[in-house]
């Protein structure tokens, strides 16, 4: 089942079309890393998932249910998680989803036992500190309990991990892929490597329109650029290597930075099997032979 649907949804601010008929859906139960520069219109849209902004075209559908502007009721299936998580910085963790959950109508014990479960995975529990000295990444993990505590089908993270240090963004990647087995994630972010590190499936946003869309791994393989890279013995001549190398039948080109020979392969053709040959009737003495995967970074800057 589609968690999130966005059927051809546009939205302008005044002669600006920030969101250019944006079509994607989201399956349960996965991470969707929705990725783009700065002003792309991530928040955008997020506003308009979550009822806040009226888009001009198109429909919204969150499990099925359509968003209307201004109308909460397909909230009620949506925890949120904003890019600067605001809370009461007198109160402990504890208080505070108290009081979330008491403003959201749940039961005493439901509130109880709720909030020791998600402090506990989010890392918080027995913090009895105020908020007010939580750093900026304990306040993203206690965002996230808190966007968790009404059990939502989706939760939405809008650049979760855009201002923390690395220790602190792999604390809420953690969280993250834990998460996922209870809700299906949307997150924003322009930092790929944390797409790639929890993101099933991607969707790559400029100026609005969604430039390419899909699973990682069909990505991956679709932007595969059958190059093959080669660090010789730092004692063996690259040039030599890398003169014979361009000889061999099916070799478009060779790139060499001294000892290292980066080899393009011709369109269509594998000829992984010639190279290792090569390497042994040549005897060249070889310290590392990798097959690259592309990076999603390097398929980002080859679609914006
Ligand atoms: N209320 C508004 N009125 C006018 N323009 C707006 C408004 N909100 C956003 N914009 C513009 O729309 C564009 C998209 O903004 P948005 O915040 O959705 O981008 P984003 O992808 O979330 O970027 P960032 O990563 O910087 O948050 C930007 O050019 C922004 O200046």
């Amino acid at each position: 089942m589609e968690i999130l649907e966005l059927q051809h949804v546009s939205k302008k601010f005044g002669d600006r079309q920030v969101i250019d008929d944006l079509s994607f859906q989201v399956p349960e139960h996965s991470v969707f890393g929705f990725i783009g520069k700065n002003g792309a219109g991530k928040t955008t849209t997020m506003k308009m998932i979550l009822g806040f902004l009226q888009q001009d075209k198109g429909d919204i559908f969150v499990c099925g249910d359509k968003v209307s502007f201004g109308n909460a009721k397909t909230n009620r299936n949506i925890g949120y998680l904003p890019d600067v998580p605001e809370f009461y910085s007198y109160m402990t963790p504890k208080e505070y989803l108290k009081l979330c959950g008491e403003i959201t109508g749940l039961k005493k014990e439901v509130i109880s036992s709720k909030s020791t479960e998600l402090l506990e995975m989010v890392g918080l529990n027995g913090v009895n500190r105020r908020i007010k000295g939580f750093s900026r990444g304990m306040k993203q993990r206690l965002g996230i309990a808190q966007a968790l505590l009404n059990e939502p089908k989706l939760l939405i993270c809008d650049e979760p991990t855009s201002a923390l240090d690395p220790v602190g963004r792999k604390e809420i990647l953690d969280i993250l892929s834990l998460a996922r087995e209870k809700t299906t994630i949307v997150f924003s972010t322009h930092i790929l490597s944390d797409v790639e590190r929890i993101c099933e499936n991607i969707g790559i946003l400029d100026q609005g329109k969604l430039v390419l869309e899909g699973r990682v791994e069909e990505i991956r393989e679709r932007y595969r650029k059958d190059i093959i890279r080669i660090e010789l013995d730092r004692q063996y001549p690259g040039e030599r290597a890398a003169e014979s190398l361009k000889k061999l039948c099916g070799v478009a080109e060779v790139h060499r930075d001294n000892h290292v020979l980066e080899v393009q392969i011709q369109n269509g053709k594998d000829i992984r099997k010639d190279i290792l040959t090569w390497i042994l009737t040549e005897e060249i003495p070889i310290v590392r032979y990798e097959i690259m995967e592309p990076s999603l970074e390097s398929v980002f800057l080859e679609v914006v």
